[in-house]
């Protein structure tokens, strides 16, 4: 299968390709030229797999240069061998929250506690067998931008990786304690990290700069170095995040939740880059029974009003909020759904993406709007009743939860009152340990609450008041010793990554 450009569907690459470059030369995102089919006796077939042979299935049905031995590998160093707990890397648990039929598919069971582990630690080896498939020696640079997920995800995958090296701008005031202190302390010795003045999509833009600034890319090339990614722009990020769809609706098959062929599920996600959500559209589209795609935003609500109005427009305040990954005024992946809803029109993506960057402003056409209306329903929640939120599941539910999977319970209670839909089992997608939100997690459930106290304290009291473990990844943090504090302004990132690359020159 071959994967074009969101910009200029006339270019073709193979998977291989895709994987290596990570983003299109003109800027496009790569999307695959068709997607797989599963049947009903597919599924059947799959409740009785392990996490990794279902990954097997999928991937193989998307990476038609990769030998089934090959996939198989990846899958393989990916999810076993101790780096999920108990080798079950997506575990579903079940609330019965009143009539609602509520199921937290846990993502952060990884050595980052978030569910950019799910993709993060399988990118990597699909990278180094990628690069192999092009015969490129060169090294692959990986830039990143992140509020606070990605970012500690992708240098723990990508740590020592040979014929690697990896780069990662965080917004200096726009991660959490914990996910600042999880980067900064990262080892391994091909990883930089450097914090800039400004927020995450100052971040992500500035990469995407990067990615197709000519100048920088000779430079690069002289050296024999070559750019990659490991956001969701990369499809090498985005594909193993399609698996775990499949693999929660195939668990609730197994465990009877599930009763009769095309019974179907409502998935929530909480979501800033629209990359998670996005991947649970296309398994939708490749044949998992789906009814609504709910889309759940904190106050940068930008998705919301998208989703509802068919009006794309980031000239609206910033906020800082307690679920920092979603702080994200520009969604990346929104050009792969629009692609795809426009039966694959890259005039009318790229006029539109030529929109957004000139004006901060694009409209969709009304046949469109009302395509994403049958499929998805979007909604908000603000910090007051995110922490209201955590607060009451951890009361009704004795069930703690971090504040993007309180987001996301949230907007799904705003749906099910507003559809009247409280029947349908609905899978919650739980993105992250409430342990790398400790503050604000704590101060929800607890009356005891100290601000002053240190963020470690904070992670002990939350421990102590609910009798939860803390992650080991988490707790082993403290004793570390923190290895990165640069701060760089916006347009001095071109020269980090030039200094990350060991190239000395003033761009
Ligand atoms: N939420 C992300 C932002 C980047 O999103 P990605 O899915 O494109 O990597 C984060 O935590 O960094």
């Amino acid at each position: 299968m071959n994967y074009h450009s969101t910009r200029n569907s006339g270019i073709s690459v193979s998977s291989a390709q895709a994987i290596s470059q990570g983003i299109s030369k003109e800027g496009g995102l790569f999307v695959p030229e068709k997607l797989p089919h599963f049947l009903y006796s597919d599924l059947l077939e799959l409740q009785h797999c392990s996490y990794t042979e279902r990954a097997v299935r999928i991937l193989s049905a998307f990476l038609s240069d990769f030998t089934a031995e090959e996939i198989t590998e990846c899958v393989k160093s990916a999810y076993t061998g101790g780096k999920f707990d108990q080798d079950m890397p997506a575990p579903i648990s079940y609330l019965q929250n009143g009539k609602m039929n509520m199921y937290l598919l846990e993502l952060w069971h990884g050595p980052t506690c978030a569910f950019k582990d799910m993709a993060l630690q399988l990118l990597p080896h699909l990278l180094t067998k990628s690069l192999k498939k092009i015969q490129s020696s060169k090294t692959a640079l990986i830039l990143v931008a992140t509020s606070g997920d990605t970012g500690k995800a992708a240098l723990e995958g990508f740590k020592d990786v040979d014929g690697t090296r990896i780069q990662v701008f965080y917004p200096e005031n726009g991660v959490s304690p914990m996910q600042k202190r999880q980067m900064n302390t990262q080892e391994g010795s091909n990883v930089s990290v450097c914090a800039i003045e400004g927020n995450f999509d100052d971040a992500q833009t500035g990469v995407k700069k990067i990615f197709t600034n000519p100048e920088i890319s000779r430079l690069l090339e002289q050296n024999g170095i070559m750019f990659s990614s490991a956001n969701s722009i990369n499809w090498g990020r985005l594909l193993p995040q399609i698996v775990y769809y499949f693999s929660a609706y195939c668990d609730l098959m197994a465990n009877g939740e599930i009763d009769y062929e095309g019974e179907k599920v409502n998935i929530v996600v909480p979501t800033g880059n629209f990359g998670n959500i996005l991947a649970a559209y296309y398994a939708k589209k490749m044949g998992l029974p789906v009814k609504k795609l709910i889309c759940a935003s904190n106050a940068n609500n930008v998705l919301t009003d998208f989703l509802n109005t068919g009006v794309y427009d980031r000239n609206r305040d910033f906020h800082t909020t307690i679920s920092p990954s979603m702080d994200i005024l520009v969604s990346s992946n929104l050009e792969r759904l629009l692609y795809d809803l426009t039966g694959n029109n890259s005039e009318k993506i790229t006029g539109w993406m030529n929109e957004l960057s000139s004006s901060g402003r694009y409209k969709v056409d009304e046949d469109i709007l009302s395509q994403i209306h049958e499929l998805f329903y979007a909604g908000f929640c603000d910090d007051a009743a995110t922490k209201e939120t955590i607060k009451e599941i951890y009361q009704t539910e004795n069930y703690l939860c971090d504040t993007h999977t309180a987001v996301a319970v949230n907007v799904y209670h705003q749906y099910a009152e507003a559809e009247q839909d409280e029947e349908t089992p609905t899978i919650i997608v739980s993105t992250a340990s409430p342990y790398k939100f400790a503050d604000s997690v704590l101060n929800a459930v607890s009356s005891e609450y100290r601000a002053d106290a240190s963020e470690f304290e904070k992670v002990q009291e939350l421990s102590a008041v609910t009798g939860t473990p803390i992650p080991t990844p988490i707790a082993e943090l403290e004793a570390k010793k923190v290895r990165f504090d640069t701060i760089c302004s916006k347009d001095k990132m071109g020269e980090a990554v030039l200094k990350t690359a060991g190239i000395k020159y003033t761009v």
